[in-house]
């Protein structure tokens, strides 16, 4: 049976000079969750946010669940830090563990929930021997380091291909996906199998409009395109 949906505004396109301000209109609004892109300059060529900012949402008030998107190499030394930051979900890409078994379990006994993210080439085989250990599986629709880029359309297979595999293992996981994720595309993204929906640009847009309200709309239209 399919989770729940959750839309989870990705921060990065949010005004950081504004930014709990910011997530405070996107809760308000019905999101359901946080996204919280971290990246490194190594793994990817951009640079954004770590621990302190994400321990900052935590003081602010923020109380939904924050899913910290690690695109970190290596990954394991951060880990605990965004775990004591509040992090509910961490998650992190295979090419950037030596021990994927072993980085998954560290993000468990750390307390939080665990998962794997695929680029748009990465193989959904490295799940063969870690699914018990997977909270959710997160399929990248873009290539990582940038938001306001077009859905990769191949995605859409790889996202059946991925529900199939979670629904035969029987286990409760998430299947998120992210980038270039709209109220126009989000029906045809969630037929395909996915339950949680990371949007950046497609929420908070590109003028750094400071009207709440408009966050209201948008997330609505999402609803009722889920909805059908
Ligand atoms: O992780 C990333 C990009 O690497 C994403 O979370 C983007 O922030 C999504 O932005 P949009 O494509 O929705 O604008």
């Amino acid at each position: 049976m399919m989770a729940p949906d959750l839309i989870a505004p990705s921060i990065l396109s949010a005004d950081f000079a504004r930014l709990g301000e910011e997530v405070d209109h996107v809760l308000a609004a019905g999101a359901d969750i946080v996204h919280f892109d971290v990246m490194d300059n190594h793994y990817v060529p951009n640079l954004t946010i770590g621990p302190l900012v994400c321990e900052a949402l935590r003081k602010h008030g923020v109380t939904a669940p924050i899913d910290v998107h690690l695109m970190v190499k290596p990954v394991d030394r951060i880990i605990p830090d965004f775990a004591a930051a509040g992090a509910t979900y961490i998650t992190f890409h295979p090419e950037a563990s030596e021990h994927i078994d072993r980085t998954l379990q560290l993000i468990r006994n750390e307390g939080c929930k665990a998962g794997l993210v695929f680029n748009p080439a990465t193989s959904l085989s490295y799940l063969d021997y870690v699914m018990d250990k997977v909270d959710m599986v997160l399929l990248m629709s873009v290539n990582p380091g940038f938001g306001g880029q077009s859905f990769i359309p191949e995605t859409m297979e790889k996202l059946r291909q991925a529900r199939k595999l979670i629904d035969a293992s029987g286990l409760e996981i998430r299947l998120e996906v992210d980038g270039g994720v709209k109220a126009d595309n989000i029906g045809a993204i969630k037929a395909a199998g996915a339950d949680t929906f990371v949007s950046g640009s497609g929420i908070f847009g590109k003028g750094r409009d400071s009207d709440p309200h408009r966050y209201d709309s948008i997330i609505q239209e999402m609803r009722q395109e889920l909805a059908r």
